[in-house]
């Protein structure tokens, strides 16, 4: 894989939101490539030798601002979970606390800031085919989550500064799967337990993106080591893709059977699917302060599933030289390795 060198002094970083998924294969990638790195997140989830972690609140500036001391590049990979549709928690965590990143990594002196944002940002819940990153942010933000990583995308590269050496740019995944994910996989097992994979919604026939964990960590690298300020990436977001769109339900039977599970068979028609999920939502809203209650098929999840939604990477390919390292096939294969324990039966 063709990588920049960089001087040693330009190899300490930090990654917000290191405990997580995403945020862990990129610290490891990150230690093998020689980087020295410090772990700023709300949580510890596991220890590694090389790895300084400092827990506290991205929304704490002062915290923050400890982490961040000697620090020339930031990863903000930090977000509560998208299943938590919690208003107050996603303004707070992703657009009050992300100003609170760029405001620190300014007063700290951090000349990089690499966010991780989602191809979401531009999706309403209708098919998009091939999209490039010239497609208007979402008007109608299909939930919460995305609403606020809209603005958390806009608000750090309108920060990107050449005159002041505040260097930024967004990766936006979609779809990431893979080892530890305690997202995608656990969903779907625990949904094929209820008896609820079944079905299909819609005709089967939409092709989506899945993005295999090591090749988000390839572009948010690249993207780290291109960001310059003569570079054309200043400022901009870039598709971070496998390069294989796949069908939406081909990629879960894939998933289901290979840890022992049967494929959905029965075809629903998406709309009266969507049109449950909204129902089941809203009488959750109104039910909230009485019974928690979390339903498996949310409007966003139903519209996911039964509509296309990937994405060209050709300008990552362009300026950063991106090229998937794992294939979709490959990626699948470690993934339903990695969860012996969601195997049906276990
Ligand atoms: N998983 C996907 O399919 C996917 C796709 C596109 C984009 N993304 C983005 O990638 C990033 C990482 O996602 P992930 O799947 O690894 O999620 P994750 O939940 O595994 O990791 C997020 C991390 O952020 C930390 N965090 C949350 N609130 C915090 C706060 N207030 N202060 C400090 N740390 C905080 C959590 O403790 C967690 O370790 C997120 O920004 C997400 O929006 C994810
Ligand atoms: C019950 C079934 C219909 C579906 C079970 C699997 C789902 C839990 C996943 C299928 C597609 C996934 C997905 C995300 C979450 C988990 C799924 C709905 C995201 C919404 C997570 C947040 C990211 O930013 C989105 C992105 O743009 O990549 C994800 C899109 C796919």
């Amino acid at each position: 894989m063709m990588m920049v060198c960089l001087p040693q002094s330009s190899k300490r970083c930090a990654v917000i939101g290191g405990s997580g998924f995403l945020g862990r294969h990129l610290v490891e990638k990150l230690l093998d490539r020689g980087y020295s790195v410090s772990v700023f997140d709300i949580r510890q989830s596991y220890e590694l030798p090389g790895v300084t972690f400092l827990q506290g609140d991205l929304c704490d500036k002062q915290a923050l601002l400890s982490a961040l001391k000697d620090i020339s590049l930031v990863f903000h990979c930090a977000s509560p979970p998208p299943a938590s549709d919690d208003r107050l928690l996603f303004e707070r965590v992703n657009i009050q606390g992300t100003q609170t990143i760029i405001q620190a990594c300014i007063d700290a002196g951090v000349q990089k800031l690499v966010l991780t944002s989602s191809a979401s940002v531009v999706f309403e819940g209708t098919d998009i085919k091939n999209g490039k990153e010239d497609l208007p942010y979402a008007k109608k933000p299909i939930d919460y989550y995305t609403q606020t990583k809209i603005e958390q995308e806009k608000l750090v590269l309108e920060a990107c500064d050449k005159q002041k050496g505040f260097l930024t740019v967004a990766i936006r995944p979609h779809g990431i799967f893979g080892p530890r994910d305690p997202q995608l996989v656990p969903t779907l097992v625990d949904a094929a337990r209820q008896g609820k994979m079944k079905f299909i919604i819609g005709d089967g026939t939409n092709l989506v993106d899945f993005t295999y964990v090591e090749n988000v960590v390839h572009g948010h690298i690249l993207a780290a080591e291109h960001l310059r300020a003569d570079s054309p990436i200043c400022g901009k977001p870039y598709h971070i893709t496998n390069d294989e769109p796949i069908r939406f339900w081909d990629f879960m039977s894939e998933i289901l059977v290979g840890l022992g599970y049967a494929a959905p068979r029965l075809h629903l028609p998406y709309r009266l699917v969507y049109g449950l999920a909204l129902l089941l939502w809203l009488l959750t809203c109104i039910l909230r302060p009485f019974v928690s209650f979390k339903p498996t098929f949310t409007p966003m999840r139903v519209a996911l599933a039964g509509t296309y939604h990937y994405y060209s990477c050709e300008g990552a390919k362009e300026h950063l030289g991106y090229k998937p390292v794992v294939s979709l096939k490959k990626g699948i294969e470690r993934t339903v390795e990695s969860y012996p324990h969601l195997r049906h039966g276990a």
